[in-house]
């Protein structure tokens, strides 16, 4: 039996350093699990926090299982709302004072994250809607406060930003780091809510649009990595400065064995970059638990989105969902070790308080000076009105002149009230339902859960701190009767630390052959990046011009927000500097400048001969052959040798001859053989003064002989 018990999680805070939160969940077999009589190999210690892992194809007790300690997990009984309860809402809390938060699902496909991210329908609603109904509540409650809340849906399919909310939009989104905002993803679309059914809508609307699929474990298994941000601004009175929550709610896409999912053709295509999105979060996860001096955030979009929430500056929160079966055993183990290393990484979240230039407060001025307008305007019909009665000469016109003035001014009152009354629609006012919605006992109820969550939380740390001390402190509450009794005690002391040794032995050969299988794949990946690096420096040697290959290195820049080498516009080439001016208007003139001459004057006197040409760069004199790549010279070499030593005929070879076709291309099509083989047949003609074919002629000219 393997012990990973470590230190409670949530209470190791130091100073302003908060370690990421990892929760463990385990869904209920399924009924096609049941069919195929799989058993449950999963057994969970809520009030301990921890989970074993019983290995179905053990061959040894070192093997049998394996424990894990967690900061809480849920087994397959847990509910939607002990869930969100007990470690959610107080995350959500943090995020209305200001903090950024994020919770994201990890797990292999099928495991139940969707379910805990969105849930189903009435009490069965995950952690997504839960969270829209907390803000909503305190919202309600919050007198004098102001808030502006946006929500934006976006997911990444095949390494690409796609906005859930407007997915007919044809703008791109890319990653740029913003001071003060971290990673944004620009053209986002951010829709306003003023409720938590508007929020509701907004992720409907998004699942609708979201990339799905069947594999052979879910149904309908979510493709892409899907993020839901919440954005609340808030201003309290006159306060000029507010405080902003930031949410992020991340379903990722399933961690899938291929052969499992049974995906093929464009199904294997997403589930390889799926894996390799989450195999970068891997590496994100091992680097900072390692403290690493390099985090490779930029290996993919997911980890670069995630930046703040890992290491970074937010509240976080990870649900690692494993399913209970036999079958998926392997899986489930990765899943808790990927869980388990999370477990070390240390935030430092920071209030997002005192900003002087939110949304919120741009809108609080633009609303001021609407009513200041208005209120200026309505002021401005009245001496209007003043005017018309102290102005009797001209009546009649003077009237109609007025009354259309008047007109006129309170059209623009009117669209200005309109305006304001949309400006200040975006805006919700705390504790505006406070009577209607939320009662005195609805608000304790919250203040009970909150203390019964955090109640629960000491419970299992002091329970794992207990479990802890008991191990080294049974010894010392031994009275020892004889010194036989504590021969005994020693021996069965050294029997556990042996067995100890012994799974912890299993596990470092457990954790090696997973490093090896890791290396394995790294290296097999890297040997593919060096073998197109060669093709392609290959190709380069050989057919690329040098003054084009420098020319394209001058051009080429690498671009910190594309994250990608891109090629620079070329600087456009100044125009010949001396424009032909023919004197005294002189023919011929172009038909271009006869007609162009008609409106403008600047071709009248164009003449055609006087024009100078733009001189190329280069001619072909400057051409310099390139280098023959040395293999493919020793590959020709051999070939002409082998040739030579058969057909007895002497073939000298250009070397820009042999450059424009790689010789193990022409061996591989029989080209060179053919073209020898008209050769031998040419001589054989010249022999016998016979006229030679067109064919055979053009290949001896090729080969120069
Ligand atoms: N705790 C649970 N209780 C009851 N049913 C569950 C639970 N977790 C998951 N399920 C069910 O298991 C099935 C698969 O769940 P879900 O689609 O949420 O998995 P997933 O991890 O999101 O998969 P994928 O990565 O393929 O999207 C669903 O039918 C879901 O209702």
């Amino acid at each position: 039996m393997i012990s990973e018990t470590g230190e409670s999680n949530s209470a190791d805070r130091l100073g302003n350093n908060e370690s990421v939160q990892v929760i463990v969940r385990c869904r209920p077999l399924s009924l096609k699990e049941i069919e195929q009589q799989h058993i449950s190999v999963v057994r969970i210690y809520s009030n301990r926090g921890v989970i074993e892992v019983e290995n179905p194809k053990a061959k040894s007790d070192n093997e049998r299982s394996k424990i894990f300690t967690y900061d809480s997990v849920y087994d397959e009984k847990s509910t939607q709302q002990a869930l969100y309860d007990e470690t959610i809402r107080p995350l959500v809390s943090s995020v209305l004072e200001g903090y950024n938060g994020c919770v994201f699902a990890y797990g292999q496909t099928g495991t139940g994250k969707t379910y805990t991210m969105e849930g189903g329908e009435d009490d069965d609603i995950g952690v997504i809607p839960r969270a829209f109904d907390q803000i909503w509540a305190h919202i309600s409650r919050k007198t004098g406060v102001e808030f502006l809340v946006s929500v934006r849906y976006m997911e990444i399919y095949m390494e690409e930003i796609r906005d859930l909310l407007k997915v007919k939009s044809t703008k791109s989104h890319e990653l740029r780091e913003m001071p003060g905002e971290g990673v944004v993803v620009t053209n986002l679309h951010s829709q306003n809510c003023q409720s938590a059914r508007d929020m509701l809508k907004a992720m409907r609307t998004g699942n609708i649009n979201r990339t799905t699929g069947a594999t052979n474990m879910n149904e309908h298994s979510s493709r892409s990595h899907a993020i839901f941000q919440i954005v609340i601004e808030m201003v309290e009175g006159q306060s000029k400065s507010m405080k902003v929550g930031k949410l992020n709610l991340v379903d990722l896409a399933g961690s899938e064995r291929q052969s499992k999912t049974g995906a093929t053709g464009e199904r294997l295509k997403e589930a390889t970059k799926i894996n390799k999105a989450l195999s970068s979060l891997g590496n994100v996860i091992y680097a900072l638990a390692e403290n690493s001096a390099h985090i490779p955030y930029r290996d993919s979009k997911l980890t670069r989105l995630l930046q703040d929430s890992l290491g970074g500056n937010s509240k976080t929160i990870m649900i690692a969902n494993v399913g209970p079966a036999s079958l998926n055993y392997d899986e489930t183990i990765i899943t808790l070790r990927y869980a388990y290393r999370a477990k070390s990484i240390k935030n430092k979240p920071t209030k997002n308080e005192d900003i002087k230039d939110g949304k919120l407060l741009m809108l609080q001025q633009e609303i001021e000076r609407l009513k200041t307008l208005i209120s200026e305007k309505s002021n401005g019909i009245d001496l209007n009105n003043l005017d018309e009665l102290e102005e009797p000469d001209d009546e009649e016109v003077d009237d109609t002149e007025k009354e259309k003035q008047l007109e006129l001014g309170k059209m623009e009152v009117d669209e200005l009230a309109k305006k304001l009354k949309n400006l200040e629609k975006q805006m919700v006012h705390g504790g505006k339902d406070i009577v209607d919605s939320v009662n005195e006992n609805e608000l304790k109820l919250e203040q009970q859960k909150a203390e019964i969550a955090e109640r629960k939380k000491r419970e299992v740390e002091m329970q794992q701190r207990i479990e802890l001390e008991e191990e080294t402190c049974t010894e010392l509450k031994q009275v020892f009767a004889s010194l036989q009794q504590q021969v005994d005690f020693k021996r069965d002391k050294l029997k556990r630390l042996n067995n100890k040794l012994q799974s912890i032995r299993q596990e470092v050969k457990d954790n090696h052959e997973v490093y090896l299988k890791d290396r394995q794949e790294i290296e097999s990946a890297n040997d593919d990046a060096a073998m197109n690096l060669r093709q392609s420096f290959l190709v380069i040697d050989n057919f690329v011009p040098s003054e084009e290959r420098s020319r394209i290195i001058s051009l080429a820049q690498f671009d910190e927000n594309l994250d990608n080498w891109i090629i620079r516009k070329e600087p456009t080439r100044m125009p010949p500097s001396e424009r032909p001016i023919a004197h005294n208007y002189r023919r011929p003139i172009s038909d271009y400048a006869i007609q162009q001459g008609q409106t403008n004057p600047r071709y009248r006197g164009e003449n055609v001969l006087d024009l100078k040409l733009d001189m190329p760069l280069r001619t072909t004199q400057d051409y310099t052959p390139p280098a023959i790549c040395p293999q493919v010279k020793a590959l020709v070499n051999d070939v002409i040798k082998k040739e030579m030593e058969n057909s007895h005929v002497t073939i000298k070879m250009a070397p820009h001859a042999v450059s424009r076709m790689s010789a193990s291309k022409l061996e591989q099509e029989g080209k060179y053989k053919q073209a020898l083989r008209s050769l031998v047949d040419v001589n054989s003609l010249k022999a016998t003064n016979r006229p030679l074919p067109p064919r055979s002629a053009k290949s001896a000219y090729h080969l120069n002989v």
